[in-house]
């Protein structure tokens, strides 16, 4: 498959589309849809509906030309085993845990495999061919399969759409970079969770230090040259 070019920021990226994926990172109701996890835990939910319109737009493109899609889903076992105790950090710094201390009846509601909350938004239902990933902390490479799943693939581009851009898009990128993965965040498919200065911060951060920040429409018209793929292999 002939590569293709992605215009980028700071510079073009010249990519082999089969050593590349799309990551969508945690587009589940909990992030994205009113009455999810982060919606009552009172952060701004607004900016979702255009991260998905964007990440759709993406989706679309990569699977018509054959590329991977990984879909990420964050949250634990419906016993909160993989949240953790007192002893870690992730029992005292995540608001879905704290919003459910503080509000008892919806213990066992948000982000528990099995539940509304946990599952991808309808308009980004997986298709087959992508591949879905559980992640029980905000960066998609700790404790998951998601590196021997790259790996096995030859994969080594990653494009990022999803819900953190300051959180959980931001820590796999980073994670990414540190196992030599070259990652790019389409900044318009995402969402930040805070005030939009936290999305420039982010849109800084990887600019300049951890890989590149292109748009959907840039990569949408670098696929459109590739020739139509008939159908997605079923990798599993
Ligand atoms: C704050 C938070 C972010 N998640 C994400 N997907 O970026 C959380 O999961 O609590």
């Amino acid at each position: 498959m002939p590569s293709i070019t992605l215009a980028a920021r700071p510079e073009a990226l010249t990519l082999d589309p089969a050593q590349t994926a799309v990551i969508v990172i945690d587009m589940q109701n909990a992030y994205a849809s009113a009455g999810g996890y982060v919606d009552k835990a009172g952060f701004d939910i607004s900016g979702a509906k255009a991260a998905i319109l964007g990440a759709a737009r993406t989706l679309e493109a990569a699977r018509a030309k054959g590329m991977q899609v990984v879909y990420l889903q964050n949250g634990w076992d419906p016993d909160y085993v993989e949240a953790g105790t007192p002893l870690s950090p992730n029992w005292h710094k995540s608001n879905a845990l704290k919003t459910m201390r503080r509000e008892p009846e919806l213990a066992g509601q948000l982000l528990a495999r099995g539940t509304w909350d946990f599952e991808i938004v309808g308009e980004l239902t997986p298709q087959p061919g992508d591949l879905r990933v559980y992640k029980p902390r905000y960066s998609a490479f700790f404790n998951s399969q998601l590196d021997s799943i790259l790996r096995s693939r030859g994969i080594r581009n990653l494009v990022f759409v999803g819900i953190a851009t300051n959180v959980c898009v931001e820590s796999t990128l980073r994670d990414g970079f540190h196992l030599e993965y070259f990652g790019i965040m389409l900044e318009d498919a995402t969402h930040q969770i805070g005030p939009d200065f936290i999305k420039q911060a982010s849109i800084y951060n990887i600019e300049k230090f951890f890989g590149w920040v292109s748009t959907v429409d840039d990569f949408v018209r670098a696929l459109e040259p590739l020739a139509a793929v008939k159908e997605a292999e079923p990798c599993r």
